[in-house]
């Protein structure tokens, strides 16, 4: 702008007005069209994420309206609702709690302080934005938006996503460097072209020296003086890849709006590219792997393998009593019968009513049921102990204490069975391993198994105080077992093809289940995680207590092998992924519960799960799948690669202009103390590969082909050795054929017989032409850097296609039209023809270039030995 400024101004006062703004008039207009667009697509971004934002705050949950439970998003929530909260879950409005069992409260998020806060009949004020810890309850909503203490607090903090991704950092030090060089470039060639200006070494189109002492005037020094220093501005214009930065957001907010409809919303940018370079994934089983639609398919109750239809035949009533009421109140569910007689409506998580839809099946009255007893206490389910409790009033003085939970745990418990008469039998060791066996052959048909057991309790030996109460701890020992299920969830269509993907790109997939050992074999040889039983062996099939009791050192060993890790703690988890970085995996984890969030928040990237994640689990992720589905994280793991590969080839792009222009104008200016190429040229092609290669560039879509190779992981360059290969090949060829036409053009365009000035400024129109061209065919290259047919799917990407036309379109233009702005004459159809070919010969060039084979080594570790030389002795030298 200075220098369109300085030209403007000296412009107008030595040709006039009329003539003279035509200069510095095209430097402006260059460097604002440059602006312009920029600020546009700037623009456009900042657009797209705020539309993201929006989605992210929009959460859906469970209301109860009118004694029934339906499903609004969080922004439909009014006063009068009753929520029913459970772990994990965030407080979605103001509010008091008007029943609830053992609920404690994080407010951290509000007071800062990360103690949980208990809340009961004393203490029942719930606040929006804080999240439950433990237990469950029924809070009445009064309060939303702003008019909440969370929306106050959320109206005084504007969101900040200004943050920078490591790619954008790795980058900015790319640009840094090329800036510098340009610099230095552009520096010297100034320092050059004044010299020789000065001393007389450059000759004007008669052939006498522009400027010799005394003779030349001021205002003609200066005007010679403010365009060599405009060059060299050009050459840092040039040079500084400001598109770079523009090409990475444009790329992360493309890949970001296109992944929301591959099911997954990017809560952090910087997960897209990082998933690019994961080498494993950790998943959960449940939902994730399976439907999550779970059905009870297999049954033993009281030592009988039951169906549904003959259960009064088979079972006694006190049987089917204990059983109805252990099921009816040690639950979250809830059974809602409608008035007009209509269906059943279950619901509750999908083990829970898989349960309750069994036992309506078997006859249960749900409401009947939970009118009878009163709850006393409760310890809620968690996937830390793998069961719950509760406590009820049976009779005067009678308690029930009820479990329920994952079969072997609760069956290790339990000292006595009942059996189908109702008696209560002493469980011996044939009797145990009569029931383990049950669980094992459920487990095999891959079915989660859940154990039901109670016993009974004097009411004396419960505390009556409400607070001492809230302290007792549920017995669990000396139970009577009295059921064990076996739960259907089947394996999602196709898992198995995305896993095998997943394979073959190089990502391990490993299973992390809180399910039993061998319900997880079984669903992991289903889904292809395992490939044969024989590989079923430790370690590749580990059990989560086994792997936590190993010494550090063993684990690091360990987890790499493992392909299915069974009854896992959330901590195993945790445990895994930070043995995996230990070993320099780039890890990728799925969660949905809330013990989840310290494994979603080690993990390089952390995936929680829509329709099954707290929001706890959400709120420590970095993308949510929105469909609980396996295959979508691989989609998102293929988003990734290709933001990193769109990266890579816009970079591929950017560098071979920036070669090739700064070696031609230097050497010209050096040589001839010319350059081929004027400032409004220049700036030309600096918008050409910034911000329309960018665009061009950035929004390619994926191809199976990123799904092909192994992934980049945490080391490899950004800059590969194919790339300095591609970039140097067209670079040369270049610079090669225009530093040609620059010194013997004139003779080889066949210009010889025009005036030498209108030649020079054919030549020169010719050069940019041909420069021009190069680079719009060089784009088609910048495509494909590794395969050898670049114009697979060119069709499909019609943004590309549309970038071109408009390049190609606008250069047209400017030869012929703008002449006058761009320093160019027109070009007669030979020469059109002529530079066209030029500019075709890239394709050729870039397809044979691709045999040339390159090293494995990474470029840079070539140079590490040298800079290491270089380093060593400084460093001696400042200790000494
Ligand atoms: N609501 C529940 N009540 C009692 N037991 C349950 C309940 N839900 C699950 N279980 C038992 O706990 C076990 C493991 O639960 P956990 O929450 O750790 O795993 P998950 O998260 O469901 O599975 P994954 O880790 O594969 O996603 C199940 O195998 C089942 O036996
Ligand atoms: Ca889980």
């Amino acid at each position: 702008m200075v220098a369109a400024a300085a030209s403007l101004a000296l412009g107008i006062t030595t040709e006039g007005i009329e003539e003279g703004w035509y200069d510095g008039g095209s430097i402006a207009f260059a460097v604002i069209l440059v602006i312009v667009v920029t600020a546009v697509s700037d623009y456009r971004q900042s657009l797209q994420f705020q539309n993201l934002n929006e989605e992210k705050r929009n959460m859906h949950l469970q209301v109860i309206r009118g004694g029934r439970i339906i499903e609004i998003s969080i922004f439909e929530i009014v006063v009068g609702d009753v929520v029913p909260l459970k772990i994990g879950d965030q407080v979605p409005a103001d509010g008091i709690l008007i029943f609830g069992h053992s609920l404690s409260i994080d407010e951290s998020s509000m007071t800062g302080e990360s103690n949980f806060v208990h809340k009961d009949q004393k203490d029942p004020f719930l606040m929006s934005g804080c999240k439950v810890a433990d237990g469950y309850g029924n809070m009445l909503v009064t309060g939303v938006g702003m008019n909440t203490e969370w929306g106050l607090l959320m109206a005084s903090i504007s969101e900040d996503t200004g943050e920078e991704t490591p790619l954008q950092v790795r980058l900015n030090g790319v640009a840094t460097f090329i800036g510098i060089v340009g610099l230095t470039v552009a520096f010297s060639v100034l320092v050059v072209l004044l010299v020789r200006y000065f001393t007389g070494h450059t000759k004007n189109v008669n052939g006498d020296p522009e400027f010799s002492r005394g003779k030349t005037g001021v205002r003609d020094a200066l005007n010679a003086a403010i365009k060599i220093v405009t060059i060299a501005v050009t050459i840092v214009v040039v040079a500084v890849p400001e598109g770079l930065p523009l090409a990475v957001t444009l790329t992360l907010a493309y890949s970001m709006r296109k992944m929301m409809a591959d099911k997954a919303l990017v809560r952090r940018l910087s997960a897209c590219e990082t998933m690019g370079s994961a080498t494993t994934i950790c998943s959960d089983k449940t939902g994730t792997l399976t439907l999550n639609q779970m059905t009870v398919v297999e049954a033993n109750v009281g030592g009988k393998r039951i169906d549904p239809p003959d259960v009064d035949q088979l079972l006694s009533s006190n049987v089917t009593y204990l059983l109805f009421e252990g099921i009816a109140q040690n639950t979250t569910g809830s059974v809602f019968t409608p008035e007009d007689g209509g269906a059943k409506e279950v619901t509750g998580s999908p083990t829970e009513k898989a349960i309750l839809s069994w036992a309506v099946k078997l006859g249960m009255m749900f409401d009947t049921v939970r009118s009878k007893s009163k709850i006393l206490h409760v310890t809620p389910f968690n996937s830390e102990k793998k069961r719950g409790g509760v406590a009820v009033q049976a009779g005067e003085s009678e308690v029930h204490i009820y479990w329920k939970g994952a079969a072997e745990i609760v069956l290790a418990s339990c000292t006595k069975w009942l059996d189908a008469d109702g008696l209560v039998q002493l469980m011996d060791q044939n009797q145990m391993d009569e029931f383990k066996k049950v669980i094992e052959e459920m487990a095999s048909l891959s079915l989660r198994c859940v154990a039901l057991a109670y016993r009974s309790y004097a009411m004396e030996n419960i505390p009556d105080e409400e607070e001492q109460r809230q302290q007792w701890k549920l017995p669990e020992d000396e139970l009577v077992l009295l059921s064990i299920v076996g739960i259907k969830d089947p394996c999602r269509p196709g898992v198995k093809d995305a896993v095998e993907l997943c394979t073959r790109a190089g990502v391990k997939v490993r299973m992390v289940t809180g399910d039993n050992i061998q319900t997880a074999k079984a669903i992991a040889l289903e889904c292809g995680i395992l490939d044969s039983e024989a590989a079923a062996a430790y370690p590749i099939l580990i059990e989560g207590r086994t792997f936590r009791a190993l010494s550090d050192a063993q684990r690091e060993d360990v987890a790499e092998k493992i392909s299915v890790m069974g009854r896992s703690s959330p901590n195993d988890k945790l445990l895994l992924v930070q043995a995996l970085r230990k070993r320099g995996h780039v890890v990728a984890v799925t969660g949905d519960g809330t013990n989840d969030a310290p494994a979603l928040h080690e993990a390089d990237i952390g995936l929680a799960m829509g329709i099954q994640g707290t929001e706890v689990a959400k709120e420590s992720s970095d993308i949510i799948i929105l469909d609980d589905n396996f295959a979508s994280v691989v989609k998102v793991v293929r988003w990734g690669r290709s933001v990193y590969a769109n990266i890579q080839k816009f970079i591929q792009f950017q560098l071979t202009v920036n070669v090739a222009a700064l070696i031609i104008n230097v050497v010209a200016a050096i040589s001839s103390g010319n350059v081929p190429l004027n400032a409004v040229q220049l700036l030309w092609v600096n918008l050409i590969m910034d911000t329309l290669g960018a665009l061009a560039l950035a929004t390619e879509p994926p191809t199976d082909h990123l799904m092909l190779r192994s992934p980049v992981g945490r080391r490899e360059p950004l800059i590969t050795n194919v790339m300095w290969r591609n970039l140097l090949v067209q670079a040369l060829y270049q610079v090669a054929v225009l530093l040609a036409l620059n010194f013997r053009g004139t003779s080889i365009l066949r210009l010889k017989h025009e005036t030498s000035e209108h030649a020079n400024k054919v030549k020169n129109t010719f050069i940019f032409n041909a420069f021009v061209l190069c680079q719009v065919f060089n784009e088609f290259n910048a495509r494909k850097p590794d395969e050898m047919n670049v114009f697979i799917g060119i069709n499909r990407n019609r943004l590309f296609m549309g970038i071109i036309g408009i390049t190609v379109l606008l250069q047209v233009l400017i030869i012929e039209f703008l002449g006058k702005f761009a320093k160019t004459v027109r070009l007669n159809w030979k020469l059109w023809l002529v530079s066209t070919a030029i500019g075709l010969i890239s394709w050729p060039l870039a397809y044979v270039g691709k045999f040339i084979p390159v090293p494995e080594t990474p470029l840079h570790a070539f140079f590490a030995p040298l800079s290491r030389c270089f380093r060593h002795p400084s460093r001696h030298m400042g200790i000494s």
